[in-house]
């Protein structure tokens, strides 16, 4: 692993050594990585059996998300004088956490774009959207091409398609992931790289730099190259874990995500 080692500088008592990330490694190798209707069912039952709300973890989600970013890549570590991110949202959840995601990089000091092509007719992303608009973040009207991206970003979020994806890809998100598969600045897929297959990968597709798997990994993260996997929502009730036999690792004190 290269670059900056976000853990150590963050962890105050918890000495977590990036480079030697053995325990990390061991304890990744016991963690269950999902399948996608497994994926589905967890969710299912996260809303009917255990109570939750969709904006509640979306909310925890996105948090999640934008603090694993933060780690990831601080502020002192973009290259560029404005600490600019692009976040793309498709059409589902995985969207949801995006705007979420967007809105707490505010909060953290990062200047989020977000391009948001295909908006849900739903009270939870009409809020979700009004929120980013009261925060002041921009909405581009259409994908910047590879080389403007390149230009005017440090990072890109990709939170286009997470567990629910299948099949082909449809417009206008094809034309979006070919222009990603161009750039070059560094990609951190939201829960699943998308166009990714939730459990077999791609090997033509995107190759994000981070991936921040949300409850549990998915199968496909055993094909991440990247320098960052993280793993945020920390809201699993025990006897979800027990069922699914999910074997999560600990999150150190307070954290809400965990380096993996
Ligand atoms: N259960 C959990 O652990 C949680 C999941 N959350 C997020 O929710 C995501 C799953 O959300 P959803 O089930 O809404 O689904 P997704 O956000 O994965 O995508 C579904 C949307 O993508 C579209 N779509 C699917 N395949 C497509 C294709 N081939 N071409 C074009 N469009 C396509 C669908 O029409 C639908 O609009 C997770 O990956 C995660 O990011 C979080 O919000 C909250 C907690
Ligand atoms: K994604």
């Amino acid at each position: 692993q290269t670059g900056t080692c976000p853990l150590s500088a963050a962890a105050n008592n918890h000495k977590k050594d990036c480079n030697s990330s053995r325990a990390a490694s061991t304890m990744a190798q016991t963690i269950k990585y999902l399948g996608q209707e497994e994926a589905q069912h967890i969710d299912e039952e996260l809303f009917s059996e255990y109570g939750f709300s969709v904006d509640q973890l979306m909310e925890l989600a996105g948090f999640s998300c934008a603090t694993a970013i933060t780690r990831a890549y601080p502020l002192s570590s973009l290259v560029k004088p404005r600490p600019s991110v692009l976040v793309i949202c498709g059409p589902g959840n995985n969207g949801g956490d995006g705007l979420v995601c967007a809105r707490h990089l505010k909060l953290f000091g990062y200047e989020p774009t977000i391009l948001y092509p295909k908006r849900p007719n739903k009270p939870l992303f009409q809020g979700l959207t009004t929120q980013c608009q009261k925060m002041e973040i921009p909405f581009l009207t259409e994908m910047p091409e590879a080389k403007m991206v390149d230009q005017a970003y440090n990072l890109v979020i990709d939170a286009i398609f997470g567990f629910s994806f299948k099949g082909a890809v449809r417009e206008p998100f094809g034309s979006v992931l070919d222009v990603l598969k161009k750039t070059t600045v560094p990609l951190a897929s939201i829960d699943i790289p998308s166009g990714w297959d939730v459990e077999q990968g791609s090997a033509d597709g995107l190759q994000p730099d981070m991936l921040i798997s949300l409850t549990a990994p998915k199968k496909s993260a055993s094909m991440f190259r990247g320098r960052y996997h993280f793993l945020g929502g920390r809201f699993v009730p025990p006897g979800l874990e027990r069922k699914y036999q999910l074997n999560l690792p600990q999150y150190p004190g307070t954290d809400c995500v965990l380096q993996l």
